[in-house]
């Protein structure tokens, strides 16, 4: 069996193979309630036979949405829409994940195909932003964020306590929070953004401290047995990536000693003026040095997107869990064309019977 479709277990959860669809927002949901799009969208994914399927970056509070279309889980009566999408995501045979998170100084923007903007500070449907330091992302997310209070960032973390809980009510076995992407929570790490001297600013401690105390107050809600994770940038392409992963590193350290199960490799996005190598597979290296030097599983993504690009990286020790994103999204089924290129026996059923039985029976274009 190809190292992509060994199964995978991580505390009581059982995945089938190492595929996982990475959250990715849908623009889709109203005052964060999700739609009939929602359902429909994940049930697909998820019959397509990935092993784990983490539902978009879900805002803790109203200000935390990137755009007026984002999920929200802030309020009892998201859980239901979540629930729903949970459960499609587990009969189809596929580990349910949330992730949730604070979009921060990059909140307050128009949808990417609607300008990928700030809605302009006063405009009807702009909210304020909110961000460790009152300084901009810059570029076409300029509007300058209100400095958090210590009382702001006490609200916050105890957002997204109360949204890990309405995750376990909803259903989902998987949480990934979003500390990733140039969102609030990767401002706090990021010099780029946290220019605080307080106890939330400085050194690498204090530019910790938010992260830190957020998974411990989280994993004290969130079932031990069920993973928690984390989608952290551990790089910027900024000119001091070997300072920025070595911090990185540590801090991922610290999480683990908080109990974080896993930690989803990503990018910063902190700031516009980044150098980003886009290419095929690229962040494998990265994450293979964080998955080795902390020791702790590692997810990762960008350009996994060939079946053997995702089985070369599990293959070789970078990854435990390939994410495919964009390519799920022009073809839900893809593990099926993945299982069929890496030689998987009997690929159909990598899907559902309903559809597995025809696939592999009565092929029009082979006699029969
Ligand atoms: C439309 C859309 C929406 C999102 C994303 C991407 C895209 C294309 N991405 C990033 C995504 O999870 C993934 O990391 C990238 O798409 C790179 O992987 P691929 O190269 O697409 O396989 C993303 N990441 C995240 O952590 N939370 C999110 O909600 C989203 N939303
Ligand atoms: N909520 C998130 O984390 C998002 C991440 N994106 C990452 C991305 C950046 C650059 C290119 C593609 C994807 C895009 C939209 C939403």
């Amino acid at each position: 069996t190809p190292p992509l479709f060994e199964p995978f277990s991580l505390k009581s959860a059982r995945l089938r193979n190492r595929i996982a669809v990475p959250p990715m927002c849908q623009y889709s949901a109203v005052d964060g309630f999700l739609t009939d799009w929602h359902p429909a969208h994940y049930a697909g994914l998820a019959r397509g036979g990935a092993g784990l399927v983490i539902v978009e970056a879900t805002a803790v509070s109203p200000e935390g949405r990137i755009t007026p279309g984002c999920a929200g889980l802030w309020d009892d009566r998201h859980i239901a829409g979540m629930a729903a999408v949970a459960r499609g995501i587990r009969s189809a045979g596929a580990v349910p994940g949330l992730q949730i998170g604070h979009a921060g100084r990059k909140a307050s923007a128009n949808r990417p195909w609607e300008g990928d903007d700030h809605i302009p500070d006063g405009a009807l449907g702009a909210w304020e932003t909110i961000s460790p330091s009152a300084v901009a992302f810059g570029a076409n997310l300029p509007r300058v964020p209100r400095e958090m209070t210590l009382a702001d960032i006490a609200r916050v973390q105890a957002d997204f306590v109360a949204a890990a809980r309405r995750a376990v009510e909803a259903g989902f076995e998987w949480l990934e929070l979003h500390f990733a992407h140039g969102y609030l929570a990767q401002s706090f790490l990021s010099v780029h953004a946290n220019h605080r001297t307080d106890a939330y600013g400085g050194d690498l401690a204090g530019r910790s401290r938010f992260l830190i105390e957020t998974v411990r107050a989280v994993r004290a809600v969130w079932p031990e047995t069920f993973p928690l994770t984390a989608r952290l940038g551990v790089i910027e392409y900024d000119g001091r990536d070997e300072e920025t992963l070595a911090e990185a590193i540590t801090l991922t350290k610290s999480l683990k000693a908080e109990g974080l199960d896993m930690l989803n490799v990503s990018i910063g996005f902190s700031t516009p003026d980044a150098k980003i190598p886009w290419g095929p597979a690229f962040l494998g290296p990265v994450a293979e040095r964080v998955r080795r030097e902390a020791e702790l599983p590692v997810a990762s993504a960008w350009g996994f997107d060939t079946p053997e690009l995702a089985d070369d990286a599990v293959k070789n020790g970078q990854l435990d869990l390939a994410m495919v994103g964009r390519r799920h999204l022009a073809d839900p089924h893809w593990p099926y064309v993945a299982a069929q290129a890496l030689g998987v026996d009997r690929p159909a059923w990598v899907l559902p019977a309903p559809y597995a039985h025809w696939l592999e029976r009565y092929r029009p274009s082979a006699p029969k």
